[in-house]
């Protein structure tokens, strides 16, 4: 089996995070699910949720589904790593992404989420791709929806084609020799995180000398920038004139109309360029001149992401063999 589906920006204007549609049920409910690389619950907005967290977006309702089963006596619970949250019941049910079925996926239904979800009204639930192992249901943790069509699939992977403010794509079963230039190379991942974990070789800032130095973090597709250590940091928006470490906005802000360099970092020996316009990432509240950093620092984290800031500028191969491991190429 294969699929391939859309990746489409919440935002017109920031690439914010990216939703893919699927169909749950019988007859099918299509929803606009949040493709997270960075977590391993898949779960929706539900008809158990309150009216009041509900804000536009569509909600799966199991009632409506002739082959939704709920899985009695088991709950989940999940906080991200900017502090969102959300929790409720399960049902497995027919999940479809692109043409590609998995039956009897589990499908956490929302009884409560925070108010960062409730406020994102074109996302209307997450597909965690992480790996099974950080799954929050209890009592019996449930398989993600990667891990339960691998078997059926023609080749146990799946492609990130992010793209910066426009559509871009998610295959499943299959690698898309169309969608990338020169070689993919591929590195270990470390899965006991239970994230795709990798080790890039290095960075370099503009036009800058290649740093090589050790840079362990996780391809995340469910995060927004870029989140690495300190130094890195400094070494960037050194080159940008009017860059400050704004402790109002949380993070580095600089005048929109600064140049900014691009940031290049390294894949074994192959080199991956994210555009300076990628790094330009927003302004700090609508119509400001003061933008807010595509790479901010990881040192409040306690681990290095590579984002969607990242990630749109690399075709990326998420391969779940015996080992797994993780795969970019450029585009
Ligand atoms: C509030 N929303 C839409 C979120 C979506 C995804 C995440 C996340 O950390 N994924 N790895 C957090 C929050």
């Amino acid at each position: 089996d294969t699929g391939s589906a859309a990746a489409i920006p919440v935002n017109p204007n920031y690439d914010i995070a990216y939703v893919t549609p699927v169909s749950i049920g019988t007859p099918p409910q299509t929803l606009h699910l949040d493709f997270d690389t960075g977590s391993s619950d898949l779960w929706v907005f539900s008809s158990h949720l309150p009216a009041s967290q509900i804000r536009g977006q569509t909600i799966y309702v199991p009632a409506n589904s002739s082959t939704a089963k709920l899985l009695a006596d088991h709950t989940w619970s999940i906080t991200y790593g900017d502090g969102s949250a959300s929790r409720g019941n399960v049902y497995v049910d027919n999940f479809t992404v692109g043409g590609l079925t998995v039956e009897n996926q589990a499908v956490q239904c929302a009884l409560q989420v925070s108010t960062s979800f409730t406020r994102e009204s074109n996302i209307d639930g997450l597909v965690g791709l992480g790996f099974s192992t950080l799954n929050t249901v209890v009592p019996k943790s449930q398989l993600t929806f990667f891990d339960n069509a691998k078997p059926h699939m023609d080749e146990p992977v799946f492609t990130a084609d992010l793209k910066w403010k426009s559509e871009g794509t998610y295959d499943f079963g299959f690698i898309d020799e169309k969608k990338y230039t020169g070689k993919i190379t591929y590195v270990p991942v470390n899965t006991s995180p239970g994230y795709w974990t990798f080790t890039s070789s290095g960075y370099a800032v503009g036009s800058g000398n290649f740093s090589a130095t050790s840079i362990v973090g996780i391809a995340d597709t469910g995060t927004s920038l870029v989140y690495l250590p300190p130094s890195i940091l400094t070494a960037y928006y050194r080159q940008v004139e009017g860059a400050t470490s704004s402790r109002t906005y949380g993070g580095y802000v600089f005048p929109c109309n600064s140049k900014l360099p691009s940031f290049t970092f390294g894949i074994g020996e192959a080199r991956i360029t994210i555009p300076s316009s990628y790094i330009s990432y927003a302004p700090v509240t609508a119509g400001s001149s003061t933008c807010f950093g595509g790479l901010q620092s990881s040192s409040s984290l306690g681990i290095n992401i590579w984002g969607d800031v990242a990630l749109k500028a690399a075709f990326v191969v998420f391969h779940g063999g015996n080992p797994p491991t993780i795969g970019w190429a450029k585009k």
